[in-house]
């Protein structure tokens, strides 16, 4: 069953985007620099007007109010967003508990101010705190951008463990072809106005 569902949708210069992505599954997207990539995640997130339409499961994104839609549809943006002093306070509580061990980050990490993270811990931790709100899909936009080798394996490992155990639809934004062999079976990239379904997807 397809989750999440983008049909004819149309923002700057992209047109006619249709797509399907099924419970537990990862696609990914591709395109260069300044094609439309992150714009087309936020206009899923409902975050930009756009034209065409969006659905998770039966639900179309104009049926219910923008906050709504991005609980089931959450973005995670390249440059995550902090608003409070301390890291835990924007965490439900039993995930300042369970900070998964892959991450490389200690439970103490809950207590730490937002603006000692390093890009890559503030990567890593938006990444667990998009997972610990519960959605339905996650719009991942270069979410191992900031993570060395090392880190970028073991949190591919993690999300897509997660992905499987928690039945989500993950749109994932990358740029390293091996990358997208690791975790997508299907890719498709913005080739000028137009999505493309990629060589060797299934
Ligand atoms: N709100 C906006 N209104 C008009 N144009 C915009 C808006 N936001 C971004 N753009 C433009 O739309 C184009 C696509 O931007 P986008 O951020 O989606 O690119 P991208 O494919 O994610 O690029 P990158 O890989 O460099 O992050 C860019 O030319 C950008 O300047």
């Amino acid at each position: 069953m397809s989750r999440l569902r983008l049909a004819q949708v149309a923002i700057g210069n992209l047109r006619d985007v249709s797509l399907e992505v099924a419970d537990g599954e990862v696609v990914c997207l591709s395109g260069a620099s300044g094609s439309g990539k992150s714009r087309l995640l936020r206009a899923t997130a409902d975050l930009e007007p756009h034209e065409g339409d969006v659905f998770i499961g039966q639900d179309e994104q104009g049926s219910m109010p923008g906050h709504a839609w991005r609980r089931r549809v959450m973005l995670v943006p390249a440059d995550s967003q902090w608003w409070f002093d301390d890291v835990g306070a924007h965490f439900p509580s039993r995930a300042r508990e369970t900070v998964p061990e892959c991450l490389g980050l200690g439970p103490d990490v809950m207590q730490w101010p937002v603006g000692r993270l390093s890009s890559g811990e503030r990567q890593r931790l938006a990444l667990w705190r998009a997972l610990s709100m519960a959605p339905e899909a996650l719009l991942l936009d270069e979410p191992t951008a900031n993570l060395d080798d090392t880190m970028t394996r073991a949190v591919e490992d993690w999300l897509l463990e997660e992905t499987r155990n928690r039945s989500l639809a993950v749109l994932w934004v990358a740029h390293d072809r091996s990358q997208i062999g690791r975790v997508a079976r299907r890719h498709y990239r913005i080739h000028g106005s137009v999505l493309e379904l990629a060589d060797g997807s299934d």
